[in-house]
């Protein structure tokens, strides 16, 4: 049997049904970091293609009854989708990576929202993808996403051209996401996200769950703070814990609000 918290450690993480871990975070000292995309929704091959599982609402709704609240869905997607897709959540929304957040019924953005940096960029790659109509482009307030899913040939052609306009603009980096390249401001990270929080959330136990390298950050950041992550699904992580997709995850915190679930280590 292993303790949460004797697990850590950089490691691919593989999962391995073979090792169950039994344990229950105490939710009224933990605080949930949840990505949306792939962890709470299943992938689709487009981002307005997603299904929303009945039951996510009750759980979510649950979790965030028994944390005191101290539960954020911490999303890429821009907040307004977020609050569009799940109307009956109250809690904690990020979203844009941490661009923009919603915390105690107070919206916030950073300083780069609709700038002239991100107006130039969005006039320049709106142009570009007029003559690349299977790649779908996504504009967000402070940020912007070009998804090839549709259309990998042109995987290198999108990564050439968000990489080109962040090497002239100092603060600006470009996210490897899931089939997408998003450029946004290098303040930007759900690392930083879980940093913010915890000042609010402090003494409390960070648990974050994600699929893909933008959650690496939100690990880091559960890490940081004496906290673990589990990791969604295969590819090389920091995570302590590994499901295999958006179904375990359903599960496991179907019996976080229940009782006990198996889990599988990340080999150390
Ligand atoms: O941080 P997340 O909640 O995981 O959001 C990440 C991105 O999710 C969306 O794109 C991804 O999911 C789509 C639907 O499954 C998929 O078609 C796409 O290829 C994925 O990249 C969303 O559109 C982005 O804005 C989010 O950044």
């Amino acid at each position: 049997m292993y303790s949460y918290y004797e697990i850590s450690g950089f490691s691919p993480c593989e999962p391995n049904a073979g090792r169950d871990l039994v344990e229950v975070p105490d939710l009224s000292n933990a605080a949930l970091f949840l990505d949306f995309d792939g962890t709470l929704v299943e992938t689709a091959d487009h981002p307005d293609a997603i299904e929303l599982d009945e039951g996510l609402c009750v759980m979510l709704r649950t979790l965030l009854d028994r944390t005191g609240k101290a539960t954020a869905i911490v999303s890429g997607r821009r907040l307004e989708e977020l609050e569009h897709l799940l109307p009956w959540f109250d809690g904690t929304l990020i979203g844009s990576h941490g661009a923009e957040s919603r915390r105690n019924g107070a919206y916030a953005t950073v300083p780069e929202t609709g700038s002239e940096t991100i107006m130039m960029f969005k006039d320049v790659v709106g142009s570009w993808v007029q003559h690349h109509p299977s790649v779908f482009y996504e504009e967000k307030p402070a940020s912007l996403a070009l998804h090839f899913r549709r259309a990998p040939e042109l995987h290198a052609e999108c990564g050439r051209l968000l990489d080109a306009l962040a090497r002239d603009a100092d603060e600006y980096t470009v996210h490897h996401a899931d089939m997408a390249f998003e450029l946004l401001p290098a303040r930007v990270s759900k690392r930083q996200v879980v940093a913010d929080l915890m000042v609010e959330w402090a003494g409390r136990v960070p648990v974050a769950i994600g699929n893909d390298a933008t959650d690496e950050g939100m690990f880091r950041g559960a890490q940081d703070h004496g906290g673990y992550a589990i990791k969604v699904g295969e590819g090389d992580t920091v995570a302590d814990l590994c499901l295999n997709d958006v179904s375990d995850v359903h599960r496991l915190l179907r019996d976080w609000v229940t009782g006990p679930v198996a889990m599988t280590p990340s080999p150390a």
